[in-house]
Parts: C-alpha cells; sequence; structure tokens
C-alpha cells in the first residue's frame, strides 16, 4: 500500500474549524469527581431495587440538581486541549461519549501511545449491557471506532471515520478487565487505513478496522 498521506508534526487547532477550546488546567477538579459520581449514580439507577420512597426521593434530588447544572452550559463542541509528553497539543471532544474527561456515560477509555499506535486498559460496568452479563455490541463498536481514531490522530493524521467494519470473535464480559489496542496500518492520500482489537484474558473478543478521512482545515 502507498504512503503518500503525510503525518503533521502539530494537530489542526480546532478553533481554525470555529470550536470552542477548554485548557485542560481549567477543567476544575469538582467536574472531574461530579463526573466520576455520576457514572456510578448511572450503574446505581440501572440495577438498584430500592423502594419505592426511596425512588421517589432520588428523583427529585436528580431533577433538582439538573436543573441546577442547567443553568450554566458549555458550547456544544468543546475541545479539551492538553499537552503531549514530546512537547506538542493534543485536543479531545471534551463530552466525547467514549472517552470524553466531562461525560458521565463515557467508558471512559484513556488511550495512551504506544511504539505502534495506541493501547488502553479498562473495565465496563452493568451500563453497557446488551446480551446478559455481556457489553453490547454497538458500544464494541464504539471502542474499536474511539481507539482507530485516536490511532490514525496519534500518527499527526486526524480524521473521522468513513468506513468501520467490526467482527466479533467472542463474548466481551462486563466488570472484567479489557484491553484495546490500535495502530495505522497504511494510508494513502486523505485516506488512514487502521486495525485494532479487545483482548480479555489475552484472547481477542473482537477486532475491527477502518478508514479514516484526514479532516482539512478550512482556508
Ligand atoms: C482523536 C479522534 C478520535 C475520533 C474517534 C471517533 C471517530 C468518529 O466517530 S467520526 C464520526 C463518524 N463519522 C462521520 O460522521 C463521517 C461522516 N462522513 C463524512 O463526513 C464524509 O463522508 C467524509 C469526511 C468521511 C469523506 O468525505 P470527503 O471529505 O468529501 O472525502 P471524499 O473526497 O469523498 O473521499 C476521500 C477519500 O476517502 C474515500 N472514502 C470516502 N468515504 C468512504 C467510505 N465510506 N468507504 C471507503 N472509502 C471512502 C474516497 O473514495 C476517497 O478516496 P481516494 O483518495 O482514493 O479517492
Amino acid at each position: 500500500m502507498s504512503v503518500d498521506a503525510q503525518p503533521v508534526s502539530e494537530l489542526p487547532d480546532p478553533r481554525n474549524f470555529g470550536l470552542p477550546v477548554v485548557a485542560e488546567d481549567e477543567l476544575p477538579e469538582e467536574l472531574r469527581t461530579l463526573v466520576a459520581r455520576v457514572h456510578d449514580l448511572v450503574d446505581a439507577v440501572a440495577h438498584t431495587e430500592a423502594d419505592t420512597s426511596e425512588l421517589a426521593r432520588a428523583s427529585a434530588a436528580v431533577h433538582e440538581l439538573t436543573e441546577r447544572l442547567n443553568v450554566k452550559r458549555r458550547d456544544v463542541g468543546a475541545m479539551l486541549e492538553r499537552p503531549r509528553a514530546d512537547g506538542g497539543t493534543d485536543y479531545q471532544t471534551l463530552t466525547n461519549v467514549v472517552s470524553g474527561v466531562s461525560n458521565p456515560a463515557a467508558v471512559p477509555l484513556v488511550l495512551e501511545e504506544t511504539e505502534d499506535g495506541v493501547r488502553s486498559e479498562f473495565t465496563l460496568n452493568g451500563t453497557y449491557q446488551g446480551p446478559p452479563g455481556l457489553v453490547h455490541g454497538g458500544w464494541i463498536a464504539a471502542l474499536l471506532d474511539q481507539a482507530l481514531g485516536s490511532a490514525s490522530a496519534a500518527a499527526g493524521m486526524v480524521g473521522l471515520t468513513a468506513n468501520l467494519d467490526v467482527n466479533y470473535r467472542n463474548p466481551t464480559p462486563l466488570n472484567a478487565p479489557l484491553e484495546i489496542t490500535a495502530r495505522v496500518t497504511g494510508a494513502e492520500r486523505r485516506k488512514v487505513h487502521v486495525s485494532g482489537e479487545i483482548r480479555h484474558n489475552g484472547e481477542v473478543t473482537a477486532e475491527g478496522t477502518a478508514i479514516m478521512v484526514r479532516l482539512v482545515a478550512p482556508s
């Protein structure tokens, strides 16, 4: 395969796409704590067998809290700006549903760069259930999509997924340690070919390939 889509040394600045940017050190620790607690709350709500009066009290408290938090909202599309170890700058969608640091619905998937791509270890609670005891196939695709996109971005080629192909090889268990890995396998013009897999106990449960099409900054 030809490789004529050259990686760029700096990722495109989201401001050039008209997106608001939040510096990582401007994100309050209290927000991170709130996100983690709401993440646990979703799991608690999904599985609670509390009595009806307890459910009514919790429902009222959550409603009141939602109204309070909605008084001041961030714009959709806000990007998180964080410094990279190599001196560059990394940008991530703040509320990304798989990895966004301000999104309680996110796993959150924290991908680290490896020699040939990206990697993460994570565990999914019962919120991500599809078949009994197993991770929902749509979420497996979402996890792979995120890792494949991040592998492309880590190689300096930020793009959107044009095509995603997923094979489910074995059931992916909930509440069990999982590993995800992804890498760039080739590039031509704006197309970046990526592959990745999810493993449990070293065994592949799902694998995916994708074509990311590199973004072009507006002139
Ligand atoms: C750090 C970041 C992590 C991000 C992880 C999350 C990733 C995501 O979820 S992204 C969201 C889901 N994806 C989308 O919403 C994308 C929607 N689609 C689009 O916007 C457009 O179709 C887009 C941008 C992909 C391509 O459109 P456009 O910019 O006009 O490119 P276009 O000129 O048509 O095609 C460029 C090349 O890609 C190829 N291509 C385009 N679509 C496809 C496709 N579906 N399958 C295969 N190849 C394709 C074309 O054939 C062309 O190839 P070649 O260079 O050989 O001629």
